[in-house]
């Protein structure tokens, strides 16, 4: 294997900064940032809301009808015998929805094909990729024989995980040492040393795993850290008596769910991250399955991490390599992206139902990823003899 198994936990922690962060005002943010984080909080706090109730703002620019259509249907709704003609609509659109995006199961001999002479790199997103969406982000636990699937691909070939969730999180929830891990969709990246790749990016932080092995740590929004906890904050005292928001705190993105809020006060959680949003210019909103995500406004995303980490493992020639990368999800089209404009290698796109993406292939469900990772195992394995 490509990457060498670390028996021990997965979970690397941040090694101390050579320069410690601070929260220098160089993010041009308010000028309360220099203030401890308790008196920050308190601070903003009592700062009166500009334009209070002003909910037409999430109207107009789009924010509600993007969270409506931020998860596909619900499958036991199209099953439901009188919703007969839905269904047979929706299985139509999605058959015709699969001709231009095949089922990366029915082709494999031709992603085999595309390999040949070629390395594969696998990278792979977590939620609703190897793991079910479930109402609790706490609860989305991937099962053993995914986890398995996982680790026997990332022992045959090198693999990488690319979540929103923070890498801590990730790590944890993954649970192998096989593999890398990116967090904060990909702000957030543990990588290996490669002494033939130019220079490294000045954000690089070097150093010594607790197996020994020499990693590189690469967050290059690593500044907005203090930034991020305090709209985290404001975000939990903001969304705190609407029934059913749940806050993240990613580290280097703050997310709020709204998957568990009854739909007539989704107007107000939009209106309430936008209000805590305008106070930050140098922050910017994405959009996640039910969930809305404020982050670095940087030019850094999943597909820049799979650039990064490509480059990073020595595999950046794409004549001999051929990255896959699967997910879900709206951030992991910027990797589909990234591979297609590249003209490397290519996405997978995990979805029930049709949507417009930059994959070249689709899979239904985390369990037809299972299937997938289990035929790239078992065709390495063979052709190996
Ligand atoms: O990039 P990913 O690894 O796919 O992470 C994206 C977001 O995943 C989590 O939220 C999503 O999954 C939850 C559990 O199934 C679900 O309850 C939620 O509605 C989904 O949006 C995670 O909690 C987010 O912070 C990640 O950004």
């Amino acid at each position: 294997m490509d990457l060498k198994a670390n028996q021990a936990s997965p979970v690397v922690a941040d090694p101390a900064p050579s320069t410690p962060p601070t929260s220098k005002s160089v993010l041009g943010i308010r000028s309360s940032l220099m203030s401890p984080p308790g008196a920050v909080l308190s601070k903003y706090l009592t700062i009166p809301r500009k334009k209070p109730g002003k909910l037409n703002d999430v109207r107009y620019n789009g924010w509600l009808d993007a969270m409506r259509a931020s998860s596909p249907p619900r499958k036991k709704l199209l099953k439901d015998r009188s919703f007969g003609f839905a269904s047979d609509d929706f299985n139509a659109a999605y058959l015709s929805w699969m001709i231009k995006y095949p089922s990366a199961l029915s082709s494999f001999e031709d992603i085999l094909e595309q390999a040949k002479g070629k390395k594969i790199a696998v990278f792979l997103d977590y939620d609703g990729t190897l793991s079910p969406i479930v109402d609790n982000p706490d609860c989305a636990i991937m099962s053993d024989e995914m986890r398995a699937a996982v680790q026997d691909v990332a022992k045959n070939f090198p693999t990488a995980i690319i979540s929103g969730r923070s890498r801590d999180k990730v790590s944890k929830l993954v649970g192998l040492a096989e593999l890398y891990y990116a967090g904060s969709h990909g702000m957030d990246i543990i990588g290996p040393v490669n002494s033939d790749a130019p220079d490294d990016h000045p954000s690089c932080v070097k150093f010594t795993d607790c197996q020994g092995k020499e990693v590189k740590l690469f967050q290059p929004a690593r500044e907005f850290i203090p930034v991020i906890d305090e709209v985290f904050r404001t975000l939990v005292e903001t969304t705190k008596e609407i029934k059913g928001a749940k806050v993240e705190n990613h580290k280097f993105c703050a997310s709020v769910h709204y998957r568990n809020v009854d739909e007539m006060y989704w107007l107000t959680v939009a209106q309430r991250v936008y209000d805590v949003l305008a106070e930050y210019p140098r922050l910017r909103l994405t959009h996640g399955r039910k969930v809305l995500e404020v982050r670095p406004d940087i030019n850094w995303n999943k597909g820049k991490a799979v650039e990064f980490l490509l480059e990073s493992l020595g595999l950046n020639d794409c004549e001999d390599v051929l990255p896959i990368y699967i997910g879900d999800d709206k951030t992991d089209e910027d990797a589909f992206n990234a591979l297609r404009k590249g003209k490397c290698g290519f996405g997978i796109l995990v979805s029930s139902a049709p949507r417009e993406t930059n994959a070249f292939y689709s899979l239904k469900d985390p369990s037809e990823v299972m299937e997938f990772l289990k035929l790239l195992t078992s065709w390495k394995r063979c052709s190996q003899g």
